[in-house]
């Protein structure tokens, strides 16, 4: 990882840009900017209070003017998800010497997140459908500007930091394409789905023998009455 050049985190809400972020700035030393923070600390306001009181253009000009100084420093940057929705963002992003990473995760799992946790502004506004489409529509955008793409889904931030750092690395010694970086990333998780699904299915076994068992016990102790 170089440290002359930023990393950009981008990626749909709640996918975990700032927990990443801020655990691989720690992790390796550098400076941390998260846009959505310079944003509440400027305005003495959260994004969600920003939007209901002065309006999403507001917050997306603040949220350009801090994406633009960020850029000019080395260290980790975690966007908000909606970084991607302005083009002079995605041109100043373009233009940068940043290597921008995509975390990728997948529906399901980012709304288990936010539901778990916190209130964001689009979320309440819209309908699951109108919020799927959102998702896909910022998928693609993600991946246009994306040098790397990581895929977070089932993965502790520790793992998603670990495969950032690496995919960086690697991009920059040309060691693997993005293709491979983002294919392996994918493998990793759908291991982890594996995982998941085996501990599922274990569960689900032990509970059918319990049952069983607990019925047999029950049929034989009927018979000895
Ligand atoms: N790997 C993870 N596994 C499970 N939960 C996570 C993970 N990473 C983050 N979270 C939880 O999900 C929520 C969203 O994380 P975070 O705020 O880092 O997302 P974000 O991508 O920065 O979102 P935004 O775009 O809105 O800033 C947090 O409450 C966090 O604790
Ligand atoms: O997805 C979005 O448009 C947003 C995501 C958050 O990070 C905040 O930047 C804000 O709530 C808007
Ligand atoms: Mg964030």
């Amino acid at each position: 990882m170089t440290k002359q050049n930023p990393i950009v985190l981008i990626g749909f809400m709640g996918v975990g840009k700032t927990s990443v972020g801020t655990f691989l700035a720690k992790k390796t030393k550098v400076n941390f900017c998260d846009t959505d923070k310079m944003i509440t600390r400027m305005e003495k306001a959260t994004p969600g209070e920003i939007f209901a009181t002065k309006g999403e253009a507001y917050f997306r000009r603040q949220e350009t003017h801090i994406l633009e100084q960020a850029l000019k420093h080395p260290g980790i940057i975690s966007t908000g998800g909606g970084i991607v929705e302005v083009k002079r963002n995605i041109s100043l992003l373009r233009k940068s010497q940043a290597t921008i990473v995509y975390i990728y995760g997948d529906l399901p799992h980012i709304m288990k997140r936010l539901l778990r946790n916190q209130r964001r502004p689009l979320v309440e506004k819209s309908t699951t459908r109108e919020f799927y489409q959102l998702w896909e529509r910022r998928d693609q955008m993600y991946r246009s500007i994306a040098d790397v793409v990581v895929d977070s889904t089932n993965k502790r931030n520790n793992i998603v930091a670990a495969e950032v750092k690496l995919g960086v690395a690697l991009l920059e010694r040309n060691e693997l394409t993005r293709k491979e970086i983002e294919d392996s990333s994918r493998i990793m998780a759908l291991e982890k789905e594996i995982e998941h699904l085996r501990a599922k299915k274990l569960n689900l076994e032990s509970h059918l023998i319990n049952q069983r068992f607990i019925s047999v016990i029950k049929r034989g102790s009927k018979r000895s009455r």
